[in-house]
């Protein structure tokens, strides 16, 4: 079967500055894929280089089995992108955040409305984006990324920045995500994060990838005792700064 993604050799620069510096991964259909790195260490650039949003340097990447660059729009058609929660139309409320994103990709109405039920937001499809709690309005992107029914979903830091409940909960959205047969791609900074989700890791610093693999494999290759620590091992750094 052919991968989801296939990236090889990716670069990109800006500036002085190498974000990506010769990027390698595939990941398989149907699997949760997550990459892991501190701050800086491209993942973000990563993502939008194989999601065809930016022209990388070098290197090519293959989306759902076409060139993810030039940009495609049938092939967009086919991926989901989460935004930051700062990405919203102003004063809209969640119902009319929803059906904005729906009615760009001519998905009816009703379809949005049974999003906010997935993600469990019915009870504030009334209310406006800006007075969302932190773990809502994550949801919200999530729902809007999950609307036209992608195969593949890309999450940028799903989790950052919310109470545990509210990460667990969200786990539990993404699990369902991927049980339904999706595809799915997730940068993270919290290891216990990608240990309990991921079917397999790439940890990054420096724009490379210095490893990858099943978290379990990785944490029994390199004798450590988690996650953690293989990070630790790999980059010499704590992975919050
Ligand atoms: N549009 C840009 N213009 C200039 N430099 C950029 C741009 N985007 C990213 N960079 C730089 O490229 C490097 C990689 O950034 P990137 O956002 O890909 O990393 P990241 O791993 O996603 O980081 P974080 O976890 O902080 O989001 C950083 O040094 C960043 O400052």
């Amino acid at each position: 079967m052919e991968h989801a993604i296939s990236a090889k050799g990716l670069r990109k620069r800006y500036g002085e500055t190498q974000a990506v510096d010769g990027v390698t991964f595939d990941v398989a259909q149907g699997e949760f894929y997550g990459i892991l790195g501190p701050n800086g260490a491209g993942k973000t650039t990563t993502l939008e280089l194989v999601e065809g949003l930016r022209e990388p340097d070098e290197g090519t990447a293959r989306l759902l089995g076409s060139p993810s660059w030039p940009r495609d729009r049938t092939l967009l058609r086919r991926i989901g992108v989460q935004l930051q929660a700062s990405a919203f139309f102003e004063k809209l409320t969640a119902r009319e955040q929803i059906r904005t994103f729906a009615s760009l990709y001519g998905v009816p109405a009703d379809r949005a409305d049974a999003m906010l039920d997935t993600v469990g937001l019915v009870d504030k499809a009334g209310t406006r984006e800006d007075k969302l709690s932190g773990g809502q309005a994550q949801r919200l992107s999530i729902a809007c990324a999950l609307v036209h029914d992608p195969e593949l979903v890309f999450l940028d830091e799903p989790t950052t920045g919310l109470d545990p409940q509210a990460r667990r909960n969200l786990w539990d959205l993404l699990r369902q995500i991927n049980a339904e047969g999706r595809t799915v791609v997730l940068t993270t900074h919290y290891m216990d994060e990608a240990e309990t989700l991921c079917d397999r890791v790439a940890i990054m610093d420096h724009g490379r990838v210095l490893r990858a693999g099943p978290p379990r494999e990785l944490v029994e290759e390199l004798g450590c005792d988690s996650l953690e620590d293989v990070f630790l091992q790999l980059t010499g750094r704590e992975y919050r700064e």
